[in-house]
């Protein structure tokens, strides 16, 4: 089937739709990747666009570029290859009110929240309209996404992201409301009222999100809902539990990831610090049979894991200061000291972490120049410059490396990309074994990572590398061995288990939406 688009500038331009939500965390991102699967499913080119996200959790365009990982996800749900025009502003917050501001996919300066506000955004509107402009020029439907709620009427005049921004792109708007938490009806009419008339003649539906229970004792709310507004509820999207896609903002921590599963093999705890970054490495490990994963912020929570793994951080030193703070470093030191079985893993900022000493004489992490003495558990050490390296990286597992990690002689692929301003490298007179022979988007090879001997302390900056199938399970099972446990030998495909979460949200949301009136608002009519 062919669709057209019917609205006012159809002749150079695809649609746009904009979903925005009453509040963070409604579910937003996850009916946007919903859509993009459905649409793209439906034969059109669609691409996902959110002028300006605030994450720590980034995306590699191929071309060696960062955005919100939520949009590098949705681009893959369309089928393909992100570019920074989806998320051409993103904002990553280093603490004490200041944030790095990356634009177009890289570092454009450290501003504080006031002058991010008065100086940046006013400025801000042609570099987000000629990003969407782009991406409308070559797809026939982009899927805009809203942040927080459009209703901040402190926030409002300056505002790039939610109602400024569809009328910009007159874009039609259908507001998300997350009936789990509670309130359903007064955020959304309460958000509606907050609207200026222009703003509220955008809202052409609603969708009731995470919904658990009998829909027939909701359904006079919807019709009262549907009265008092004029605006129709274009579905009730029951609560997903399972959806294993990647969650755009640690928050969830709070909720489902951290849930404790008890009764597996392997029990793997991630020190989740403030500045946690790309906590979605862990995803597949999550989803491994024999593991549990816990996120854990106090030494009391430990426990005796079979692995502990230091995260991704966004300011690395900050990070250590308060896993210090927390007596975290005593508390893995004393778990180490317990067992010669267990292991200690750094990806990334828990890399740099896990060495003699840090280096930030430009204060390129916090703003202010910072020394630090590392946890010491690897003989490297790390500096940070001003250049960030950002690029997708495939390789093989090292032959030298320590026999404990994964069958000798073997070379397992891996891949993954790389997202740091550190570099980090061996201390004078010591020696360690490189985990990877890799080669970066760019062209370089390089020897990449660091063992420990025995093999029992690792790091590595590979993000995303747990979602290398046969590394995964490899690495694994050499834990599993070192307990005295068979190895499992089998697996599952990242790569199509993430395929397959996308047909199965597009379905589960084209059941309880409706779709005709989607494409309708949307201005999108078969040919
Ligand atoms: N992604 C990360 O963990 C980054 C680590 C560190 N903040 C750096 O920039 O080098």
């Amino acid at each position: 089937m062919i669709w057209k688009y019917s609205g006012n500038d159809s002749k150079q331009a695809g649609a746009v739709l904009m979903v925005q939500g009453t509040a963070s965390d409604v579910g937003k991102s996850v009916i946007v990747t919903a859509l993009c699967r459905i649409f793209k499913q439906d034969g059109l080119r669609t691409a996902p666009f959110k002028s300006q996200n605030m994450a720590l959790n980034s995306y590699v365009t191929p071309d060696g570029l960062e955005i919100g990982r939520a949009q590098g996800i949705q681009a893959e749900a369309c089928g393909i290859p992100a570019t920074t025009d989806m998320n051409p502003v993103l904002i990553k917050p280093t603490g004490d009110m200041h944030s790095q501001i990356v634009v177009h996919g890289k570092p454009f300066q450290h501003l504080s929240a006031v002058s991010y506000r008065e100086n940046f955004l006013p400025q801000a509107k042609p570099l987000v309209m000629d990003a969407l402009n782009r991406l409308r020029a070559n797809n026939d439907i982009i899927v805009m996404e809203g942040a927080g709620s459009p209703a901040e009427i402190n926030l409002k005049h300056r505002d790039i992201v939610n109602m400024n921004l569809a009328g910009w792109a007159d874009a039609p708007v259908i507001l998300v409301a997350d009936i789990d938490r509670g309130g359903v009806f007064a955020f959304l009419v309460g958000t509606l009222e907050l609207l200026d008339p222009e703003e509220k003649v955008r809202v052409k539906g609603f969708i009731i999100n995470k919904f658990r229970g009998d829909l027939s004792l909701l359904q006079p709310g919807l019709d009262w809902l549907e009265q008092k507004t004029g605006i129709p509820v274009l579905g009730v999207l029951p609560f997903m539990s399972d959806l294993e896609i990647e969650a755009e903002d640690s928050v969830v921590l709070d909720s489902h990831h951290s849930r404790v599963q008890t009764g597996r093999d392997l029990d793997i705890v991630i020190i989740r610090y403030p500045r946690i970054s790309n906590f979605t490495d862990f995803d597949a490990l999550a989803a491994e049979l024999d593991v549990s994963v816990r996120y854990v912020d106090k030494a009391a929570d430990l426990g005796t894991p079979d692995i502990i793994i230091l995260p991704g951080t966004k300011v690395t030193i900050g990070d250590l200061d308060f896993l210090r703070n927390r007596g975290i470093d005593v508390a893995i030191q004393q778990v180490m000291e317990s067992s010669s079985q267990i292991q200690l893993v750094g990806i990334c900022g828990g890399y740099q972490m896990l060495g003699t000493r840090l280096h930030d004489p430009e204060g390129i992490e916090s703003g202010r120049p910072k020394e630090a003495e590392g946890l010491g558990w690897l003989p490297v050490s790390t500096i940070f410059t001003s250049g960030k390296t950002t690029v997708r990286v495939h390789g093989v597992t090292e032959g030298n490396q320590p026999v404990t990690l994964y069958p000798p002689g073997k070379r397992v692929p891996v891949e993954g990309f790389e997202i740091h301003s550190g570099n980090t490298v061996c201390d004078p007179g010591a020696e360690v074994a490189h985990l990877f022979n890799i080669k970066r988007a760019s062209g370089e090879e390089l020897l990449e990572g660091a063992a420990r001997s025995d093999g029992r302390v690792f790091g590595t900056y590979l993000h995303d590398l747990f979602n290398s199938d046969e590394w995964r399970r490899a690495w694994l099972d050499g834990v599993r061995m070192s307990k005295g446990l068979e190895p499992l030998g089998q697996t599952f495909s990242a790569a199509l288990r993430k395929e397959a979460a996308f047909d199965r949200l597009a379905e589960h949301v084209r059941e309880h939406l409706d779709m005709e009136r989607i494409y309708e608002i949307a201005h999108l009519v078969r040919k």
